[in-house]
């Protein structure tokens, strides 16, 4: 029997998945080729991938984060400021040197502009979040417009108080653990204390996830829950900016635009009857939509898609990334018991200074040493490893002969370059001292990328920190947390492998005791 009989002979449900499948491995074959060449005529080193498949490193995601392999990539080519792979079919250049991401995100931000989380043009909602957004003007106008929301002036007095409110909430929570001689869950105590307080001191709504889970904290814990679904609609969006049909693969979906859209509504409806105006993320919005009256298609609806957009901008993502850095604080500072003791002399002396036993905007403002621990945390456990970029026009670095095309898309590994000991002297020790002000060095502040860089480096990680600070200063100061769960400091290993942010895949779970008990 030749090859001809041989397949006529197969049965037409084994041909087509074969048909499909050799379809599908010889455009890849066609997409490697090109790119790979591409490569080699701009003098940019490349990983040859292997035939077919793209890099073997990459199989295991899925069993492990991807920022084992792209950590392993890192540390083979020591000797290269950059390296272009393959991930899956995604084509990439990960940039390795400090001086060179500088280079990029910086200097060219104009020619570097777009994220490689870039939404398609015809989204109208994504394309007013801030990470996603592809128009530098409306990019601009997004950022000035939140602008107030991420001074932490802005959150002190009142909008404070909301976020120190918490602090009850929590204590309740530790205290009714302890007693049952059970240890509490640290991201879920984090995600529960950032929410509230983000859901009431922004969103204007009164939130007590301990008493019922919010709508807020709902929403956000969809987006970010791990899962292939959200793994896979990472890539759709980076790789295709969005997956049209699919509802469940689509990064930002008809279910986060709706709870959004009903919140929004439900808050300004009755800010309009109520008339009151309490300088919020709600009134800001309120405002931008009657600025824009009569000139946007949309803006005779009660909810623009502008609102909708910064709304969702605020919100997904950036209660998890301050949580999850709580979290991974809490943990390193329950192996850190000397560090835990510096913490408590420092919230003491400064609620002296201000002369108050509450844990005012004075009092957390002051804690300068917790706030060096928040950016170790930062350094060691960076909330993302693909900080990317697209060139949106053909880019020549300075001092090279090397040259990124129109449509390269760019990715900075934060957990690699944190981790090199070019940058930071033995990198995997927890030593917030090395952000002290009498440490911090120019070489270490130029690679520690824990908030990205450039114009589009964070603008709420102050707000974020002061949140974190507020929980975590309270937290040590009424109790001496203990390791539970994670006796040993964790590394890439132990990232979640179906997250696309660095969060841990087991529960970090310690044990607290009072400290008016240890002292008795
Ligand atoms: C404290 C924990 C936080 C960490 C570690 C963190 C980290 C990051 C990182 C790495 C980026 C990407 C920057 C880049 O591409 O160069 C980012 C972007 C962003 N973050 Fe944060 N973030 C935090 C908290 C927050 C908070 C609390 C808010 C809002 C109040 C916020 C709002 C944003 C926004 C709007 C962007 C997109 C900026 C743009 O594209 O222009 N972040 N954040």
């Amino acid at each position: 029997m030749d090859f001809s009989e041989s397949l006529s002979s197969l049965s037409p449900l084994l041909c087509v998945p074969l048909f499909v499948g050799s379809l599908c491995l010889a455009l890849n074959y066609l997409v490697y080729s090109r790119r790979v060449a591409e490569w080699r005529k701009s003098k940019i080193p490349f990983l040859e991938p292997s035939f077919l498949i793209g890099h073997k490193y990459f199989w295991s995601v899925g069993s492990n984060s991807a920022v084992v392999p792209i950590d392993r990539i890192y540390r083979e080519n020591k000797d290269k400021d950059l390296v272009a792979f393959f991930i899956a079919t995604m084509p990439v250049v990960l940039v390795r040197s400090p001086a060179l991401i500088k280079q990029l995100f910086v200097k060219n931000f104009d020619k570097t502009f777009e994220t490689g989380w870039a939404a398609s043009q015809k989204d109208k909602i994504a394309q007013h979040m801030l990470n996603l957004c592809t128009d530098k003007g409306v990019w601009k106008s997004g950022r000035n417009a939140l602008s107030p929301m991420f001074t932490t002036a802005r959150v002190s007095g009142e909008h404070f108080a909301k976020i120190r409110n918490q602090i009850a909430n929590m204590w309740t929570h530790a205290e009714e653990a302890r007693l049952q001689g059970k240890p509490i869950n640290t991201k879920q105590v984090a995600m529960n204390f950032i929410q509230d307080g983000t859901s009431n001191s922004f969103f204007g709504l009164g939130a007590n996830s301990y008493e019922k889970k919010g709508e807020l904290l709902k929403l956000v814990e969809s987006f970010a829950e791990p899962g292939w679904n959200r793994l896979l609609s990472a890539f759709a969006q980076m790789h295709l900016q969005g997956v049209q049909g699919f509802e469940s693969l689509k990064f930002i979906t008809q279910n986060h635009i709706e709870s959004m859209k009903s919140m929004l509504q439900k808050q300004t409806a009755q800010r309009g009857q109520t008339g009151s105006n309490e300088n919020d993320f709600i009134d800001i919005l309120i405002n931008l939509k009657e600025q824009d009256q009569g000139k946007k298609e949309d803006s005779e609806m009660d909810v623009t898609n502008e609102m909708i957009g910064l709304g969702l901008s605020l919100l997904l993502g950036r209660t998890e990334s301050t949580a999850i850095l709580a979290s991974f604080t809490m943990h390193l500072l329950s192996l850190h018991p000397e560090y835990q003791e510096r913490i408590r002399q420092e919230v003491d002396e400064a609620m002296r200074k201000h002369n108050t036993t509450e844990f005012t905007y004075e009092v957390v403002r002051d804690l300068h040493f917790l706030d060096q621990c928040l950016h170790e945390t930062a350094r060691l456990y960076p909330n993302t490893s693909a900080l990317t970029r697209v060139c949106t026009e053909d880019v020549t670095l300075a001092g090279t002969d090397l040259t990124l095309k129109k449509g390269e898309r760019i990715i900075v590994d934060a957990y690699s370059v944190h981790r090199d000991p070019e940058h930071f002297q033995n990198p995997d020790v927890f030593d917030p001292d090395r952000f002290s002000p009498k440490n911090r060095d120019k070489k270490a502040i130029d690679a520690f990328l824990g908030f990205g860089t450039g114009p589009r480096k964070c603008p709420g990680y102050k707000v974020g920190f002061l949140m974190a600070s507020t929980l975590i200063g309270s937290l040590v100061h009424k109790y001496e947390v203990r390791p539970r769960s994670h006796t040993k400091q964790m590394d890439a290993y132990d990232f979640h492998p179906r997250s696309f942010v660095n969060v841990h895949k087991d529960d970090i779970l310690v044990d607290v005791m009072p400290r008016e008990i240890l002292a008795c």
